[in-house]
Parts: structure tokens; sequence; C-alpha cells
């Protein structure tokens, strides 16, 4: 895991980690107390299909995470050739499961799969990565239900180093369908103007310079450039690039940013910690001991 040199850093980092640790540490509270109010345990199911080994990797450390937590997670590998009616069977079968209170599909499940016919398979009220329609609604309306993780977990980082949105100039490159789109969605809600980059786009480096927050999710490892960054700006770095090379040039971001997230340590463990935390509000809401989505 390459850690980024902080020494010489004009930003101040945000530092995932740490606020992750802080939800998770809540979550597993919440966990041992369900469990003991209702002799249940919270469990979350993760579907996997093929062995794509990043995938592999991001399955492995969602499940240890739950482990530690006091969540159980129960794993369910498919073939890579696993078509979208068997893998749509495989999710409607977890979402009748009483015993399932969470449904993870792990992102990407191969080209020959149908992934928006997949998602829209898992059951709203277990829904606790946000994919489904239903989430994607509520996320943009600010209403009550499961976020997008990635996104999610952006916007606890940023209430956690008190970046309020409102009014804000918001540049999101990407546009993916559980991260770009959403979080973009999430920072309208809370009053950004935003911006869209993609792969279309023209003068993206004139849009970036723009930003008072940054939210880089390409998946093109040091795409934005660090004399593009607007000094002062927040610069959430949410790609996931092997090697942990990140979508920002961390350096020279650094050297202009007022935050910036480091990659790893930043926007990761905040993935995994808002899962953590649906998959127990998913639990009490099914175990009838919190109020329904
Ligand atoms: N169904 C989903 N699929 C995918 C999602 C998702 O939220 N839902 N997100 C990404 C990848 N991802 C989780 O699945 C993920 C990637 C990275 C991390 C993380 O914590 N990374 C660490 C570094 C890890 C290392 O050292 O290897 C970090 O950034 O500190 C968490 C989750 C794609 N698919």
């Amino acid at each position: 895991m390459a850690a980024q040199p902080t020494e010489t850093l004009n930003a101040q980092l945000m530092d995932g980690t740490a606020v992750a640790r802080r939800i998770v540490e809540r979550t597993a509270a919440r966990a041992a107390a369900l469990t003991e109010r209702t002799g249940a345990t919270p469990c979350l199911a993760t579907v996997l299909v093929g062995e794509d080994p990043a995938s592999v990797t991001y399955v492995k450390m969602k499940r240890n995470r739950c482990e530690k937590a006091g969540i159980r997670s129960r794993h369910v590998p498919m073939p890579a050739d696993t078509t979208t009616e068997q893998l749509v069977a495989k999710l409607t079968e977890l979402s009748a499961d009483p015993e399932v209170h969470g449904i993870l599909l792990q992102h990407p499940c191969g080209e020959h799969i149908d992934e928006r016919a997949a998602f829209e398979a898992i059951a709203p009220e277990k829904d606790v990565d946000g994919v489904t329609m239903r989430s994607f609604a509520a996320m943009g309306f600010a209403l009550p239900g499961f976020a997008s993780c990635t996104p999610g977990g952006i916007m606890r980082l940023l209430d956690a180093y008190d970046v309020d949105p409102t009014g804000k100039r918001a540049v999101v490159v990407g546009r993916s369908a559980i991260l770009g789109k959403p979080v973009g969605m999430m920072l309208l809600a809370r009053d950004a103007t935003v911006t869209y980059c993609h792969s279309r786009t023209r003068e993206l480096s004139s849009l970036v310079r723009e930003a008072d927050i940054l939210v880089a999710a390409v998946g093109r490892p040091e795409f934005i450039k660090g004399a593009d960054i607007k000094p002062g700006a927040v610069v959430i770095d949410a790609g996931y690039n092997a090697g942990n090379v990140g979508d920002v040039e961390f350096a020279a971001a650094a050297e202009r940013a007022s935050l910036i997230t480091p990659v790893p340590g930043g926007v990761g463990p905040m993935t995994i910690a808002v899962l953590l935390e649906q998959t127990l509000d998913a639990a009490e809401r099914q175990l009838g001991t919190a109020s329904a989505v």
C-alpha cells in the first residue's frame, strides 16, 4: 500500500480511515444491542460473479469488516458465465430470505450481464449498497433511503470536515451509476451547483479549475492534473486504480487544495463503513426495532 508523503502538503488530509473507524465502532455497538434484543444476527449477503482479483479483494475486505462489527456475511460466489437470468433468480431468492437483511452485488459483474436488471432484483429494503432505482430516487430527492456507499461515504466525509456544499461549485468527473451520478445528485440535494464531466466533455481543465468541491471518479490514474485545482478547493479522490493510485495528481493537488482525500485511506474505508451502517439500518427495520424506510 503506497502511502503519500504528508510533510510538504498545504492541504489538510481528510482521514477516511479515522472517520470510518468511528462509524464502524458505532455500528458494532448497535449490532451487539440488536442481537441481544432479538437473538438474531444482522446478515449481509455478498454476491460475486466471477473471480476478478480486485473484486475478490473488495468483497473479502467487506466480509472481514462485517465480522469485526458483529455482522454475519453470507458469501454467494457465482461462476463467470452466470447469465443475467440466473443472477436475477439468485438475488430474488436472497431478497425473500428472512435471514438476509442486506444484499451486496459486487460491481462489475461482467460485460454479458445486464447489471441494471440484476440490481433491480434486489428488494429495496435490502438494498444496503444503494444501487436500485428506488434508492437513486431517494438520494435525488434527499428522502430517507439507502445511499450508494461511496457517494454516501463522500458526503459523510465532507460533513466530518465541516464542508457545507451549499452554494458551492461542485464538479464531478465521471458519471458511473454507483459513483459519479449519485454523488452529483447528493451534492445537488445539499444545494451545491453541480457540473458533471465525462468522456465527451470539452475543456475539462477549465471546468475543473472552477471547482470549489472536486470529485474525481474516473478510474484513470492521476487523470486530474494538480495545476487545474482551484486554490483552496476541497478535493475528493474517489479513484480505485491498480497500485492504490488515485485519479488526482496527489502531491501537486495538495499544494493548492485546502482539504484532500488520500488514496489509500480516504474514500475507500468510508465506502465499507457506510455499507456496514446501512446493513444495520436494514436489519433493525426488518427485525422491527426501527422505523421503516
Ligand atoms: N456493488 C459495489 N461495487 C463496487 C463498489 C461499491 O460501492 N459497490 N465500489 C468499488 C470498489 N470498492 C467496493 O466495492 C472498494 C474499493 C476500495 C476500497 C478501499 O477501502 N480501499 C482502500 C485500499 C485497499 C487496499 O489497500 O487494497 C483505501 O482506499 O484505503 C473499498 C471499497 C467498485 N465496486
